[in-house]
């Protein structure tokens, strides 16, 4: 096994190395430049008092950082090489001698700063380690108290410890903010933490207990244990961080059961004993050994006794109920025996509790019914929806279904009164299944007018719904944005999606919806003006698009043609009446969905040509009609084949579209039957008011699986694998950049050479030769940049400057341990 090297703490970090590259002393110099960047002190103070300051790299940052002139006195017990502008000298911090030096040096002036980056010979046990440093930060504070001027500023440096809280709380008596950092630079293996304290108060009087460890530092008593929290909330259990009890170092405590009996206090056995023990001492009990034989101590009150430690609430009461029990077989006062003017003060108290703990209990349990309840309730509207959902999707209800059952009689007060909806217009969403896309503002006016309202709790029940509806909506956004971001094959597949939605809903749904809508919105406005007392449209007119007039023509159409100039042209009326009888003959047969759709669609588009008549006023009305559904047919097929560009989508990508366009191609299919396929069960599924995060779970599975051909797989993934062959967007780019440079130096040349033969004064000898030259110079590769030598900075080349004696080439000084440094790692690296 190779024996591997141990440095400190990962010495080798990239703060260490930056250092050496600045030409700080330490890496510590990184922890006082991130701590004025973040507060920034230095910039602010003309005098610095640095404590613990060797090797002194918060010197040479504080020089850096503050203004020229400025005074920066380092203190340490190690000596510190000299640095520019930085006055330094040895002494230790806790002594009255370095306090004297300190004055000397700063004579009357008070320091803007005191920084303190000591550290006590650390490497002994943690916790006196922790409290040498607490101590000496407190001792640092001292001096800062002593030569801080007021608003200064004191950086110091602590471990998190036990005595870290009380620190801050000195700190925050004498400054007004104190902030506690930990720049990037600290280690985080290490315990220290930064504290900057800003603002100081400069009391004129300062208690002397403030700057005293033994003060400062000193233990508060222990609070008692919480005897009752342990026996009446067992599940809740604290951990216990202080170690062992002060004088206690025994883990199991035991104690005979029957002081438990005779104690005012049974609460504080059962909280810290571990066991209550019924063997015989050696003398002798006897109120034990009558314990033990008692009837009321079962098999359950003993192994309750013999782990105290595992019980929970119900145990502890059946022990206590016992002790109770035996208290009273032994004259012992109990809650009965006492008289309730002078009770018991111990009786009393359990008494209390058990109340207590049964008025708790009774809340809980009514807490939990209630809530059980509700849950139950909530699980069986959401089963109830979702039947409802399902339902629809088979075509086993319409949307108008739903809630029938709740309707009572369709009286005019009956919740589907459905003149009162058809004023608001809300009529034509309903009966086109748009119930979702009902704004707020349309829900709210039917509130107001008591339209569809079937009591309080049901509007309740609705807008709890809609909210859960929203809220699911809203946080399937959120996961489809956050997929979308993180996911480029989500979002390649969403764009891909998106598109083809469009051409679907643009082709198909929206033309329908539009037409509808059109010719809705038209007889609902025709309507407006009708009164209650007049005869009223029936509700579902304009959906099934029936006859409002003679001769099976749309309402419109048929108060056209009703018009005087019609009157003499024989056949008009007559004509289209025969066509609504075929019409009619023919509409029972509709019964599937899909074929209710397609009648659905003809009547839409038949709508759309009767309204183009009526604007052409052409007597050959009926042929044109012929013409222009030919002519929408046509456009229908020409955009589902483009893109919304306009570009033609002829790239092929799947197996199932290859085997088509083979199957096309060879005239197995025709366009008919393509069209034929696209009718299908899932082609006309309504999807409209149903959450986003269902239909495209839905969308996975609700399509035809085609089946494919070999050679049309074969196919797909030879082109896959074309595709995949090809490089990289970037190394095409590299590639292409390489070219266009190549091509650019040829351009050059040429033009060099052009000029070369144009030159008048040179023989052809001469020209032919320097263009060869130009030629043979493009054409010499650049030579490789060699890599710079390392030299070691020591003996020999020790504090040379200048090249050092037998190098060639590039060279860089560097010291031995760098070198070596790089070595190992280079040697690590390779074994790994
Ligand atoms: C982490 S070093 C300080 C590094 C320094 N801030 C720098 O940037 O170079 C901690 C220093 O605290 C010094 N120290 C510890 N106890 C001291 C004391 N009682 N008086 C003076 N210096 C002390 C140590 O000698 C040690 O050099």
């Amino acid at each position: 096994m190779a024996i591997q090297k141990k440095h400190g703490k990962g010495r080798l970090d990239k703060w260490y190395k930056l250092a050496k590259e600045k030409g700080y002393r330490a890496r510590a110099a990184f922890k006082l430049i991130q701590l004025n960047k973040k507060y920034g002190f230095l910039e602010k103070s003309k005098v610095l008092l640095d404590l613990c300051a060797a090797p002194g790299s918060w010197c040479q940052v504080a020089a850096e950082a503050m203004p020229a002139n400025s005074l920066i006195v380092g203190v340490d017990l190690s000596p510190i090489k000299p640095i520019p502008k930085v006055i330094t000298f040895q002494s230790d911090i806790t002594t009255e001698k370095c306090r004297a030096t300190i004055r000397q040096h700063l004579k009357t002036w008070k320091a803007d700063t005191v920084l303190h980056d000591g550290a006590p010979n650390v490497g002994t046990a943690w916790v006196q380690d922790s409290f040498n440093q607490a101590e000496l930060a407190l001792q640092s504070m001292k001096l800062a108290t002593e030569f801080l001027v007021e608003g200064g500023t004191f950086v110091t440096k602590v471990f998190r410890s036990k005595e870290y809280n009380k620190l801050l709380w000195v700190f925050n008596q004498l400054f007004t903010k104190v902030e506690s950092t930990k720049p990037p630079s600290s280690r985080n293996v290490s315990a220290e933490i930064f504290v900057v304290c800003r603002g100081f108060k400069a009391p004129k009087h300062l208690d002397p207990r403030f700057l005293d460890p033994r003060a400062v530092f000193a233990e508060l008593a222990d609070q008692a244990p919480n005897n009752e929290a342990k026996v009446f909330k067992p599940e809740v259990k604290k951990r216990k961080r202080g170690g062992y009890e002060e004088g206690d170092y025994t883990q199991f405590k035991e104690i005979p059961a029957s002081q438990f009996i005779e104690t005012v206090d049974p609460i504080a056995i059962l909280g810290s004993y571990n066991k209550l023990s019924f063997e015989q001492p050696r003398n002798g009990d006897v109120a034990l050994a009558a314990l033990d034989k008692m009837p009321e101590t079962t098999e359950e009150i003993r192994i309750c006794c013999a782990d105290l430690k595992v019980l929970g609430r119900r145990e502890f009461k059946l022990l206590l109920k016992w002790r109770l029990k035996a208290r009273e077989a032994f004259g012992l006062p109990t809650k009965k025996t006492t008289k309730p003017a002078e009770p018991e003060e111990e009786v009393a108290e359990v008494e209390s509790m058990d109340e207590e703990l049964k008025i708790q209990e009774e809340l809980q349990v009514l807490k939990d019914k209630d809530s059980a309840k509700k849950k139950r309730e909530r699980r069986k509207e959401n089963e109830k929806k979702q039947k409802e959902i399902v339902r629809m999707q088979l075509h086993m209800v319409a949307p108008m279904d739903i809630g029938m059952e709740q309707a009572g009689p369709a009286g005019p007060d009956s919740m589907f009164a459905l003149k009162p909806i058809d004023k608001h217009g809300a009529v034509n969403k309903i009966a086109k299944g748009k119930m979702a896309i009902l704004n707020e503002a349309d829900a709210r006016k039917d509130r107001d007018s008591g339209i569809g309202s079937s009591g309080e709790t049901d509007d309740e029940e609705d807008e709890e719904e809609d909210r859960l509806e929203r809220e699911l909506d809203s946080m399937y956004d959120q996961y489809r944005e956050r997929k979308a971001e993180s996911d480029a094959k989500y979002r390649a597949k969403k764009a891909r999606q998106e598109h083809d939605d469009e051409e679907w809903e643009g082709v198909s749904a929206d033309e329908q919806q539009s037409s509808d809508d059109g010719e809705l919105d038209e007889d609902s406005s025709d309507d407006s003006d009708d009164d209650d007392s007049g005869p009223s449209k029936p509700l579902l007119t304009d959906l099934d698009n029936q006859p409002g007039g003679s001769g099976g023509l749309s309402k419109r159409a048929t108060n056209f043609f009703s018009q005087d100039i019609f009157k003499d042209i024989p056949g008009i009326l007559e004509e289209p009446a025969d066509k609504m009888d075929v019409d009619k003959d023919d509409s029972p047969k509709v019964t599937t969905t899909k074929e209710k759709q397609k009648a659905k669609n003809e009547k839409s588009k038949q709508a759309k040509v009767e309204a183009s008549l009526e604007s052409e006023d052409d007597e050959d009305g009926f042929e044109v009609v012929k013409q222009q559904h030919q002519d929408i047919e046509e456009r229908w097929e020409d955009e589902d084949k483009r893109r919304p560009d306009g570009t033609l989508d002829i790239d092929i990508i799947t197996a199932e579209a290859m085997t088509l366009a083979h199957q096309l191609a060879t005239g197995q299919k025709t366009n008919y039957d393509v069209i034929d396929d696209g009718f299908n069960k899932h082609a006309f599924r309504d999807r409209d008011g149903l959450p986003d995060w269902f239909v495209d779970d839905e969308s996975r599975h609700d399509k035809p699986q085609k089946p494919i051909t070999k050679a049309a797989a074969a196919a797909i993934k030879e082109k896959l694998r074309a595709l995949n062959a090809r490089p990289i967007k970037k190394v095409r780019e590299a590639k292409a950049r390489k070219k266009f440079k190549a091509a650019q130096r040829l351009e050059k040349l040429k033009k060099k050479s052009d000029l070369l033969a144009s030159e008048e004064g040179m023989t052809e000898k001469e020209k032919a030769d320097s263009i060869t030259k130009l030629l043979a110079k493009a054409a010499k590769k650049k030579p490789n940049k060699q890599p710079a030598k390392l030299v070691v900075a020591k003996g020999l080349n020790r504090g040379i400057k200048g090249r050092p004696k037998g190098v060639k080439g590039r060279y860089k000084i560097v010291d031995a341990r760098m070198k070596k440094e790089l070595r190992a790692q280079k040697r690590i690296s390779k074994r790994k």
